[in-house]
């Protein structure tokens, strides 16, 4: 969360504590209580709100409109919480950072609550004051109603005019408070796009349309996977053709696990980009056999099940490789039952090879990164990542794609994506990895992509870039690369 970071205790997947019950009672508003208790876990112990929050509805049984309350409630605050810690530090005689953790997270859902849903501003500060009695007592309570009484006076709009830097004076800063996200991330992602943040009016520019759309829900996006469901099952399932990956499709509601398909793994979530990354390494032209393909860091298995399956079609096989035992399994799940059985998935160190250099056809290296291209989808991700992370993941990326390069043979292909799109780990990778051998050239990965798709709106090339609010996508970098 925004500056008022706190001391971290060890990180975790994030499993439910316990019922939410205060004195053996049920909670009297059980959405916001659950919102609550996922925004400390958040805060306390590094869990992730997008697999905390469904297991607690299910522990605690919170269903239907509680459900989606507390589900807009937890992912508006964890997205806003830039914004809205401006506006509580105006209404604070204190900095918002050195307010009592639990707190603070109750001034931020009321705020969320006050500035971005319609719930009538006496609910919202009255459910507000009732929640911080119950979990920090009397006094707290009277800090929380004083606090949102100020906040409820204006509206969003009107709150960040006051709150946020002039535009001319400190366009990032703008951007920052406006959008809610790290300074350091509004930097990174202008210059990915090649924007001048400099130049007049950054609040229209395409950086700030990309912040705004990682602060809009995704859709949930299916992918059929090749050889086990065709297309036309997702859209069987109550699903919509998805624009571009020939074996997606977008539910416009409903829970993805209640489709048969979805629950048998045939059909599973997946991001359109990812789908379209692997559907590329499969069409990029090949001389000589195509029949051994690497996946060289595969957990938790999303690309490598549509892999597995179209290996399966031509007679190939995949190895799925992850370093993870745990994720290595879902490895297994995800292309369990592939077609011919073309999918293996293996405990490996993709930087320490466990194979012949020069075995594979076509090398997929999904590298491990800052993950700035779904911050859509893990809300607390932004506020979490810092750019210390850099210093180790990039040299990671870099000899993931080199032993990946080490692995195809001569005529065979490498796909190097991130779900980063940091100039760094994307094509700062890609070209300090050229610059130590002259055994490997870039490919146009815009023309392997054309095989497979109209994407419209990619940047020059020879690289590809997904964009959110250009695509509908997470922002995936792929690029491809031929060993000679
Ligand atoms: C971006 S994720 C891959 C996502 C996957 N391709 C998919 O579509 O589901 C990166 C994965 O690389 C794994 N990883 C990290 N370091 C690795 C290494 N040295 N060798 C193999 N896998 C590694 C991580 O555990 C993580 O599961």
């Amino acid at each position: 969360m925004p500056s008022s970071q706190r001391p971290r205790r060890p990180a975790g997947a994030g499993r439910p504590t316990g019922r939410g019950r205060t004195g053996g009672q049920p909670p009297r508003d059980p959405a916001r209580r659950v919102a609550f208790d996922v925004l400390r876990a958040v805060d306390d112990r590094d869990a992730y709100a997008n697999l905390l929050l469904p297991a607690m509805l299910t522990d605690r049984r919170v269903s239907g409109r509680d459900a989606a309350l507390a589900t807009e409630l937890t992912y508006g605050t964890l997205r806003g919480s830039g914004s809205y810690d401006a506006v509580l530090d105006a209404c604070t005689d204190r900095p918002i950072g050195s307010v009592d953790a639990p707190v603070r997270d109750v001034l931020r859902l009321g705020t969320h609550q006050l500035l971005a849903t319609r719930i009538p501003p006496h609910a919202a500060v009255s459910a507000s004051v009732d929640l911080a009695r119950r979990v920090a007592g009397a006094g707290p309570a009277r800090f929380v109603n004083a606090v949102l009484r100020k906040v409820a006076a204006r509206d969003l709009a009107a709150w960040l005019r006051i709150v946020a830097p002039d535009p001319a004076a400190d366009p990032v800063g703008h951007l920052a408070v406006t959008r809610s996200h790290p300074r350091w991330i509004v930097t990174a992602l202008a210059e990915a796009l090649g924007d001048d943040l400099a130049a007049p009016d950054p609040a229209h520019s395409e950086t700030a349309r990309l912040l705004a759309a990682h602060n809009e829900r995704p859709a949930v996006t299916l992918v059929a996977k090749p050889g086990r469901a065709p297309q036309a099952e997702l859209i069987q399932s109550g699903a919509v053709a998805a624009r571009y990956s020939p074996i997606g499709g977008y539910l416009p509601e409903g829970d993805p696990h209640a489709i048969p398909a979805v629950r048998q793994g045939r059909v599973a979530v997946q991001d359109e980009a990812s789908q379209l990354v692997a559907l590329t390494l499969a069409a990029a032209p090949l001389d000589g056999p195509d029949r051994r393909w690497l996946d060289l860091c595969a957990g938790p298995g999303g690309k490598a099940s549509v892999l597995a399956g179209l290996a399966g079609q031509r007679d190939a096989r995949l190895l799925a490789a992850e370093i993870q035992p745990h994720r290595a399994a879902l490895v297994a799940a995800a292309v369990a039952r592939s077609v011919r059985g073309a999918g293996r998935a293996l405990v490996a160190d993709g930087t320490r090879p466990a194979w012949a250099d020069a075995a594979f056809d076509r090398v997929l290296v999904d590298a491990p990164c800052t993950g700035l291209g779904a911050l859509r989808r893990r809300p607390e991700a932004r506020w979490r990542r810092t750019p210390d992370d850099l210093a180790t993941l990039v040299p990671l990326q870099r000899r993931l794609l080199a032993r990946a390069l080490d692995a195809v043979r001569p005529g065979g292909v490498v796909a190097y994506a991130t779900c980063s799109p940091h100039l760094d780990e994307g094509p700062g990778a890609v070209d300090a990895v050229l610059a130590e051998r002259s055994d490997a050239t870039v490919l146009d990965a815009r023309a392997a992509l054309a095989e497979v798709a109209a994407v419209p709106e990619l940047p020059p090339g020879p690289h590809v870039q997904f964009w959110p609010h250009r695509h509908g996508t997470d922002a995936l970098f792929l690029a491809l690369l031929r060993r000679s």
